[in-house]
């Protein structure tokens, strides 16, 4: 049979294309480029996001119909690189961070620094390199909640502060700078600009995404935050029920007004998982945060439940994503961090182009 390259690079398009959600598809093939040969097939994959468990789906799903297609068996070549997605333009601009992406809640205590520092694990757990950035000047719990509670900030030429590696993310805290009594009378601007300061000032190493966890509110001090920094985009964190959500929708309607992309909504606390039983309650009523989500046109990002050992992982400062030990905690994290990274790419604009999909040999 005469080998048609054309024919071949379309076969494994449409073989894709059935295989992948169609908005995700256009988007990856407007900037990709396939190129088949007779000499083998290897499929090399330039991913804009990192998405294990999405791709190894993909892989799998796709194997049996390839390899029908081409008449032999397709190996995939996969390398990452996530772009750096267009934002609201502020002054200042640090170029080794590709993204910054807000955890805010409308609401405190609804677990926004849990999730901010699970999330930021998980995604550097899926392959990524990720900062955290605590910028809760009310209660700021990253020294506590990386086990680094004595650590204080340190600079190495007197000018920028070096940021503390913990559980395979880095991180710079209000919290390793001062004492918590001091945070909790910041005003507004001087908030701000102590966030502005923590930011701009840490020698951050290149990240894909850096994750800041926010005071939680809406109120003046979150929303010139906000304002003040080259947000990426912001998830909003919430529980399931009514109160919660009413203020959830106080922090989209913020980050609406200050022209803050919202890549999605993370519901916490969805269901009671019991540690001894297993037995499980939705005691603060479930599926709030998607309802709210749909109603907002916006992405739901997925939900978590409450369990203890959310609590006693980050209370002990060794995050429950870190610790790897129970996957039906750690799981629901990785897909969060999963549906984040697409969602982002989905529906930001990159500033440089990202993918190819090239056949090659
Ligand atoms: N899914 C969960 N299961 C069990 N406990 C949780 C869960 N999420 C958070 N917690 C616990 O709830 C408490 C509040 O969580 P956290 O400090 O993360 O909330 P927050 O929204 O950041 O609070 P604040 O408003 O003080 O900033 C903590 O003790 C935390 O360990």
């Amino acid at each position: 049979m005469l080998f048609n390259k054309k024919n071949n690079e379309q076969k494994v398009l449409d073989c894709l294309a059935r295989l992948i959600e169609p908005e995700l598809f256009e988007k990856l093939t407007l900037q990709s480029r396939l190129t088949v040969t007779n000499k083998g097939t290897e499929i090399s994959l330039s991913l804009p996001f990192y998405a294990p468990t999405w791709l190894a789906q993909l892989q799998q799903d796709s194997a049996q119909q390839l390899t029908t297609l081409l008449g032999q068996e397709v190996s995939w070549k996969v390398s990452y690189k996530v772009p750096t997605y267009e934002h609201k333009k502020v002054a200042k601009r640090n170029n080794n961070i590709k993204n910054i992406i807000a955890v805010s809640s409308g609401k405190g205590g609804v677990g926004k620094s849990t999730v901010s520092v699970n999330l930021a694990i998980a995604l550097a757990k899926n392959g990524a390199k990720v900062g955290l950035l605590d910028a809760d000047i009310y209660g700021p719990s990253m020294p506590t909640m990386l086990g680094e509670k004595s650590t204080k900030s340190t600079t190495v030429d007197g000018k920028l502060l070096q940021p503390i590696s913990a559980h395979g993310i880095v991180c710079n805290s209000i919290g390793f700078l001062i004492e918590d009594k001091d945070a909790m009378v910041w005003r507004g601007p001087m908030a701000s600009k102590a966030l502005q300061q923590v930011l701009n000032e840490t020698d951050w190493p290149a990240l894909d995404y850096l994750i800041v966890d926010m005071p939680p509110g809406t109120g003046d001090i979150q929303l010139t935050m906000s304002q003040n920094v080259a947000l990426t985009s912001a998830i909003v964190v919430t529980t399931p029920q009514d109160v919660a959500l009413i203020d959830a929708q106080k922090g989209i309607t913020m980050f609406d007004k200050v022209d803050v992309n919202v890549a999605g909504l993370i519901e916490n606390m969805s269901v009671y998982s019991c540690a001894s039983c297993g037995h499980q309650e939705a005691i603060f009523g479930t599926g709030g945060g998607k309802k709210l989500a749909e109603n907002q046109g916006l992405p739901f990002l997925g939900d978590l439940p409450l369990h203890i050992s959310y609590r006693e992982d980050t209370d002990t400062g060794y995050p429950t994503v870190a610790r790897d030990v129970h996957s039906h905690l750690v799981s629901p994290y990785l897909t969060i961090a999963e549906s984040l990274a697409i969602n982002l790419y989905k529906n930001l604009k990159a500033t440089i182009e990202q993918i190819n999909i090239t056949e090659v040999k």
